[in-house]
């Protein structure tokens, strides 16, 4: 039980999902929230793991931010194996609990009831774990995607009863009675919500989510209203109140990833618009061929490039490719993506679509090509390729050589390149004007401090 105290200060309980590209920028929201307001306290939870990853880069959290170790689910004696979907699994099945506890801890040591969980859209069981706890705590839940991919988990039951029976034969077809979903087919969704195993205890997490937000006090997103006001409208209309607070990455830059590698000084010396830079985020890594297809083609166009790949990974390249390519490009375990994709010497980014890497692409003014995996990717490449026309998805769904030729000479040597230079633009001047101090995003952050750092009530 957590101990009531007669403190009424604000005591925010930031719940953080420990996996992909999640925890951090929740950590930097919280890091910002509590810049703005210093008087309320923020416990972040994460598990061990995750939270040593993301503090590292943060060493310099604000006093009132204290961050929290909590269960990541799995048994005693539990031998680690690197299987992402088992730990997952025992993570999901533990969260609330974990959190609880967690809860209970900070409580008990800061002397301040908890005002507001702010926790990770994922954790469907928000409103309820606010409820238990009592004393009307808000429940603040922030979608870490696009605005396409929570609506589309808004809509689950909606397009399970439009797609009912055998969705293979209409995977082509298009979402066009879902605001904004008019481009989007079937077979862009993410898995769970129509096809994939809708019994996986990460899709009933999504399916729970998609009928839990609306009960939330507020739902945060990490993108701008003005990327697509459809959406915009759409998801004010279903939410409580739905803030769009991003990118992010303008209104509180995320803690700076060093240049270890010296990629900035690198392409200091590279012609304008002429680099690929080529990410799979933080989790994924493409078939052994289709890295050498990437490989060849990069090598058969003499294409300069920084490949952010992971070191077990680069045996998967073909044969002599880093010594006869070592004054073409480089190929590193981790880069500083948001500032790689800054710079003007970069032409193309080859990516597999995270959120993350969108809007930071958007930012930097750069066109992709598409290799979308798994999640929201897919919604992520449509809506790049087909609606905004800021890249081009691979052609079949897999990098192939020929067809990446085809990309690259597309975006960095034709008349298509120049057009999707000018649509990003305009997409970056909406995000500067949106994230500029009377913009819509920082109207909405200080109403998410002013909502966050209510006193208790
Ligand atoms: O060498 C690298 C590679 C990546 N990054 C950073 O890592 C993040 C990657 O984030 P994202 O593009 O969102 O990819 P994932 O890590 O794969 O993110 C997961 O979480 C996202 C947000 O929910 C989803 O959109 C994705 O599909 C899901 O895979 C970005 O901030 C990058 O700047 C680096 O700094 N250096």
């Amino acid at each position: 039980m957590t101990k009531p105290t007669t403190d009424d200060h604000p005591h925010v309980a930031v719940l953080a999902f420990p996996f992909g590209t999640h925890a951090a920028p929740l950590l930097s929201i919280t890091h910002h929230l509590a810049a703005l307001s210093p008087s309320t306290h923020f416990s972040f939870f994460g598990t061990p793991s995750s939270n040593s990853f993301i503090l590292s880069s943060n060493t310099n959290l604000p006093p009132n931010v204290k961050p929290y170790d909590v269960w990541d689910g799995t048994p005693d004696g539990y031998a680690y194996t690197g299987d992402v979907q088992e730990e997952m699994g025992l993570f999901i099945s533990a969260a609330h609990e974990s959190f609880r506890k967690g809860v209970d801890r900070a409580v008990e040591e800061s002397g301040r009831r908890v005002s507001c969980l702010m926790s990770d859209a994922f954790f469907w069981f928000g409103k309820e774990m606010a409820e238990e706890i009592g004393g009307g705590v808000m429940w603040v839940p922030f979608w870490t995607a696009g605005p396409h991919a929570l609506s589309s988990h808004l809509y689950t039951d909606f397009i399970r009863e439009s797609f009912a029976g055998d969705v293979t034969q209409r995977e082509d077809e298009l979402l066009s009675s879902i605001p904004g979903m008019s481009r989007v087919r079937v077979c862009d969704l993410p898995e769970g919500v129509v096809f994939g195993r809708l019994d996986s205890l990460f899709s009933q997490m999504l399916h729970k989510m998609g009928q839990a937000l609306p009960k939330a006090d507020a739902v945060f997103i990490n993108s701008f209203e003005e990327l697509d006001p459809t959406f915009t409208n759409d998801l004010k209309s279903k939410l409580k109140c739905c803030l769009n607070i991003g990118p992010f990455n303008l209104i509180s830059p995320p803690a700076q990833v060093p240049d270890t590698y010296g990629c900035i000084p690198w392409l200091d010396k590279q012609q304008l618009a002429s680099v690929a830079y080529v990410s799979f985020g933080s989790a994924t890594i493409p078939l052994p061929h289709e890295l050498v297809a990437l490989a060849e083609a990069l090598e058969d166009r003499k294409v300069p490039f920084i490949w952010s790949l992971k070191d077990n990974a680069k045996v998967h390249l073909p044969d002599g490719f880093l010594e006869t390519t070592k004054f073409q490009g480089i190929v590193i375990p981790w880069a500083p993506q948001a500032k790689v994709l800054g710079h003007k010497a970069v032409g193309v980014f080859i990516t597999h679509c995270g959120w993350n890497s969108l809007l930071e692409t958007i930012v930097g003014g750069v066109p992709v090509i598409c290799r979308p995996f798994y999640g929201d990717q897919r919604l992520n490449a449509r809506m790049i390729g087909d609606v905004w026309k800021i890249g081009v998805i691979v052609n079949g769904g897999v990098l192939a050589k020929e067809a990446m030729i085809d990309c690259f000479d597309k975006i960095l040597l034709q008349e298509d390149g120049k057009q999707m230079r000018g649509r990003i633009k305009s997409l970056k001047d909406l995000a500067l004007a949106a994230t500029a101090y009377k913009g819509s995003s920082s109207d909405n952050m200080r109403e998410l401090s002013r909502l966050v750092s209510s006193p208790c009530k």
